[in-house]
């Protein structure tokens, strides 16, 4: 059997959304099954950015864009993700694919990402996950908030680690040739919270996230049977 890891942090429930939708399009292939792993929060509460804003802030852009929603929602969807395992640098080891999710922090990764993937840097040597197909997901909130760049600045230490990239191509995905905003793009799946947070991924956005884990997942069985790199 084949496994794909699903491995990704998520602060207000948005990438974790689009995580189910991806584990429904991985199990669609036959021979190939899943795995959901989460990249924990900052041990330290005081460095956390949900904490930044402990009350309301009612000017200038604050008052629009609000970064940080209502700490009693990040709470609520840190409970619920409770069932959800850690990710260790086993589950890289064992996976035969591997789809990163997160949201868009400053058109880039968020801290917590980073650091797991720096813990990841040891595989640079060992070569261990060299030749695994990878994606990226993720959510911003706005389509002008730097989803699209997120996705590609992602894809950089994926190269370092020898991850083959797995994109979302056009021909199948017409959702996201359009002129209404919506996430996704050739560079792979997200979607928009909304600047205060309070949209959820639309069924196009699902669809698209859904056909991104079939992606992998055919590589990965692919790579599984041929060994390509081997
Ligand atoms: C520190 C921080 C930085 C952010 N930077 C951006 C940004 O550069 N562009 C953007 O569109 N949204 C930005 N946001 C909004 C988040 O992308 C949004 O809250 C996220 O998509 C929600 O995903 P989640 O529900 O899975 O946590 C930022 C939020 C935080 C807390």
């Amino acid at each position: 059997m084949t496994t794909v890891l699903i491995i990704y942090y998520s602060a207000f429930g948005h990438v974790a959304t689009l995580s189910k939708a991806i584990a429904k399009g991985v199990e669609g292939v036959e021979g190939v099954t899943y795995k959901r792993v989460r990249i924990p929060e900052f041990s330290d509460p005081n460095i956390r950015v949900v904490n930044q804003r402990s009350t309301d802030q009612q000017e200038g852009l604050a008052k629009h864009f609000k970064l940080t929603k209502r700490i009693e929602d990040y709470d609520k969807v840190q409970q619920e993700q409770e069932s959800i395992p850690i990710a260790t640098m086993d589950d890289l080891r064992e996976a035969d694919g591997i789809i990163w999710g997160f949201p868009t922090y400053l058109g880039s990764m968020p801290g917590q990402v980073k650091s797991f993937l720096d813990q990841a840097g040891q595989f640079c040597t060992t070569g261990e996950l060299e030749g695994k197909p990878t994606a990226l997901f993720t959510s911003a909130g706005s389509i002008h908030g730097g989803h699209e760049a997120t996705l590609l600045n992602s894809l950089v230490p994926l190269l370092h680690l020898g991850l083959i990239f797995v994109g979302l191509p056009y021909t199948k995905n017409p959702e996201y040739l359009t002129d209404q905003a919506i996430g996704c793009s050739p560079y792979g799946v997200s979607t928009l919270a909304g600047p205060d947070g309070s949209r959820t991924p639309v069924a196009e956005e699902l669809t698209m996230a859904g056909r991104l884990g079939e992606r992998v997942a055919r590589v990965a069985k692919s790579f599984t049977l041929t060994r390509p790199f081997e």
